[in-house]
Parts: structure tokens; sequence; C-alpha cells
């Protein structure tokens, strides 16, 4: 399945088997995605992580930082990032996140995509500290990407790919962790650089 790009304002609702995805297509105005991308490229204490896989180090291919409140740990692939207090501007997502979704989280990680050779390897958040069945709300700024779901273990469901456009949010919520995996792919295609910012609850403070 392929979402079209909607003029409409209005949230696309996704059923995965256990979970459930939502995507407000303007969840932030274009002008404002784009203020937003130019002060968090250039005011996020960005760095490329290394990370282990089989034992391996790998460096990761997109740079990334860790924000949230004291005590927020993060790790994942055998690699703990380094936790930042809250800058204004993403408060202030948080906050509206609270408001206007109920959607309650307490550390966002950022990823910051340079070009199309940087990209995200299937995987599911489901590492421990994020707890059962978490809640994850995710900001698109700067050049669109496409981002694919595939089943973990049922090669017979059909996968699902988005496109993620600046402004737009995507919420990630039941057991869409546990069932799936998601990617961001590489792409020849992709002209601009994108920044993520990924709201989660980290439930072992
Ligand atoms: O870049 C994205 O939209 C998603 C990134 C992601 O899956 C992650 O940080 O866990
Ligand atoms: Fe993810």
């Amino acid at each position: 399945m392929q979402s079209s790009l909607f003029a409409s304002a209005e949230p696309q609702r996704f059923m995965l088997q256990g979970g459930e995805l939502t995507l407000y297509p303007q969840w932030v105005s274009e002008r404002k995605a784009c203020s937003l991308f130019r002060w968090l490229e250039k005011s996020l204490a960005w760095e490329q992580s290394v990370i282990q896989i089989y034992g391996r180090p790998v460096v990761i291919p997109r740079l990334n930082a860790w924000y949230g409140d004291p005590g927020c740990n993060y790790q994942y692939s055998g690699y703990r990032l380094p936790l930042n207090a809250w800058l204004d501007p993403l408060s202030e997502i948080r906050t509206r996140l609270h408001d206007e979704l109920g959607v309650e989280t307490n550390s966002v990680l950022a990823n910051l995509y340079r070009d199309g050779q940087d990209s995200v390897g299937w995987h599911s958040d489901d590492e421990p500290e994020l707890g059962q069945n978490p809640v994850i709300a995710s900001l698109s700024l700067g050049g669109e990407r496409r981002f694919s779901f595939r089943h973990r273990r049922d090669k017979t469901m059909p996968p699902l790919h988005l496109t993620l456009t600046p402004g737009s949010l995507l919420v990630m919520s039941g057991a869409v962790q546990h069932n799936w995996h998601h990617c961001l792919p590489k792409s020849r295609k992709v002209t601009a650089p994108r920044i993520n910012l990924t709201y989660r609850k980290v439930v072992t403070v």
C-alpha cells in the first residue's frame, strides 16, 4: 500500500495487526517545519554513534541526539546515548503532543539523515526501557522520505509504505513494535536532508 500526499489535514489511520498508526499529514505548518529544521540542524548535540551488531562495531548511517527528563536513559544495540537536557523548542512539541493528543512522553530521539545514503535499517523500538506497547510520536522535518513496515514473523502480511512529508506526525501505538519492523531505506532520489524527532516515554526512570 502506498499513501498519497493528502491535501487535507485529516489524520489517516492504518490498522496494523495488533497495533495502529495515525498519520497527521500537516501537524506542523510548512513554514514552521522549515524554521524548526534549520534551528535543530544547527542547535542539537548531533553525534554519529557506534553501535554493536553481532559483537562488531558499526558506525550508524545518520546522526542522532537524545534529550529528556533526568534519568531517562536509552540504549540500543549496545550503545547508550548521552542524555541532554530539554531545549525549549523540543519541550514545546512535547507539551503540544500531551495537550492535543494525550500522548505522554519524557524524552525524544532526534535523527538527522544528511542525504539519501543516510538511513535506518529494519528494527522495532522494543527496548525494555520503553515498556510494553509504547506510544511513539514521530515528527518529520526537511526532505520527504519513504518509511516502511513489515511484519516480524508472518511473511504473508503485506508491507506498508508511507511517505513522510515535512510537518507530518506519525503516531505508532498498540503492539506495532511487538509485531512489526520499520525502516527508512536509502534512496538515490533524495535531494534534501531530513530531521526526525521521535518522542518516547522511558518507563524505567
Ligand atoms: O526517521 C524516522 O522516521 C524513524 C526513525 C526510527 O525509526 C527510530 O529512530 O527509531
Ligand atoms: Fe524506530
